[in-house]
């Protein structure tokens, strides 16, 4: 990457940039806006009479932090990179890349505004019926596709290469996997939940089972994650889902990325009524399904390897595959009530009373998960489990 070419873009100059590119004419007259709300980057939103496009930069360092924070720009050749192969996997469900520049650390992408971030919708009372198939297929997609079953281990290894990620890696493994778990000062949470927060720091045994899930995710390197699959990422309607954002993207366990979805479905249940977590919990099941359904069709379909018809191997696998979710989801409901990054559907409470009750409840049937994760063998069990957490 070429550092001294890198400037950052402003709403002008992403303009003359997507004209240069002939994009758009040059005579055309364009709007644009700065529509970033992650947590990371730039998202310019540049519409002409009839189209639009998105481009996206990062910045050296973390947007929700400041320049204090550091942070690769190679994360942007990730983001690209990745979307490419996961709209080669996937093309239904991943928004398509008109252009890209390294060492501008820009992607320039399909405008979904269209659509509506499935975040913001569920706090809305959405419940967009076919999310959980098409981020269910998504999934299963993309990892089949670029593991050692689909790809063989030497081209898996090849790719695997390329997605090291260290830096993005790094803010997981710290903000997910470490600081909830001690009184680190990125940490941030209301006063109110400092009792139960301390209980987590106390639990030596939820301790050993954090520490157990984070070797994991130091360790494997079963297939391309998307590596932050909150519904943040998710833009959706009721026909339609596409997935954004993988920057995060690395060669990780299987079990990631439904984890994330699921823990933020859960997330979300905690904010609504009794009587509106039904559809929530219809979405774990059925994305589980979908997963399993098409993991194993491709496994069926294409396979590498040489054990793939010995029998009980898959069904392992994927009971495997469930466990660790299991443990992952719970790790993301903890750390998105205490952490650095938390989710609206949580913050946006608005009775202080209600929210603690919200927060401390994400807590309790989060580190259950973490703990019980070898118990629990289907997405039933764990809406059951759910549902004694808010007893
Ligand atoms: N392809 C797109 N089409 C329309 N809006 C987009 C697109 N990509 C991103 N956005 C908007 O920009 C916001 C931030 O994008 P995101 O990729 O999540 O950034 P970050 O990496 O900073 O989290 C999204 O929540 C969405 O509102
Ligand atoms: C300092 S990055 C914190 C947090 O932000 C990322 O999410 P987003 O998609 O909202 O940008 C990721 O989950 C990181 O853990």
């Amino acid at each position: 990457m070429n550092m001294s070419s890198y400037e950052s873009l402003t709403t002008g100059s992403a303009v003359s940039l997507v004209k240069k590119l002939g994009l758009f004419a040059e005579s055309e007259t364009l709007s644009s806006r700065e529509i970033g709300d992650g947590n990371l980057n730039y998202v310019f939103h540049i519409k002409g009479k009839e189209k639009s496009v998105i481009v996206k930069q990062a910045l050296p360092y973390a947007k929700v932090v400041g320049e204090s924070w550091p942070l690769t720009l190679e994360r942007a050749d990730i983001e690209n990179r990745a979307l490419r192969l996961q709209g080669k996997f996937a093309p239904d469900y991943t928004p398509k890349v008109y252009y890209s520049d390294k060492d501008l650390a820009i992607t320039i992408m399909e405008d979904l505004s269209h659509l509506e971030i499935a975040r913001t919708g569920f706090i809305n009372g959405e419940d967009y019926p076919l999310i959980a198939q098409h981020t269910g297929e998504f999934i299963a997609r993309t990892l089949y596709s670029t593991s050692d079953f689909a790809m063989g281990p030497q081209e898996k290894k090849k790719l695997q290469n390329t997605f090291c990620n260290p830096e993005l890696c790094d803010i997981t493994e710290g903000l997910v996997f470490t600081d909830p778990f001690f009184d680190a000062e990125t940490n941030d949470f209301e006063e109110g939940l400092r009792p139960d927060a301390e209980k987590l720091w106390q639990d030596s045994n939820l301790k050993l089972h954090t520490a157990q899930l984070k070797r994991l995710f130091l360790t494997s390197g079963d297939a391309l994650l998307h590596g932050d699959l909150h519904t943040g990422s998710i833009f959706a309607s009721e026909t339609e889902t596409k997935i954004i954002d993988p920057e995060f993207a690395f060669y990780g366990p299987f079990g990631f990325d439904i984890a994330h979805f699921t823990a933020n479905l859960f997330m979300n249940a905690l904010s609504r009524e009794d009587s509106r977590r039904e559809p929530l919990y219809a979405h774990i099941v059925t994305v589980w399904d979908v997963f399993n359904r098409e993991f194993t069709r491709l496994w069926k379909e294409n396979n590498t390897e040489a054990f793939a018809k010995t029998e009980g191997y898959l069904e392992w696998l994927l009971a495997d595959i469930f466990e660790q979710a299991a443990g992952f989801m719970g790790l993301e409901m903890i750390r998105r009530t205490i952490g650095l990054a938390h989710v609206k559907d949580l913050d946006g409470i608005e009775d202080e009373a209600a929210r603690l009750q919200a927060k401390q409840r994400s807590l309790a049937i989060g580190a259950r998960f973490v703990k019980e994760r070898h118990q629990f063998t289907s997405a039933d069990q764990l809406v059951s489990a759910f549902q004694e957490g808010l007893q």
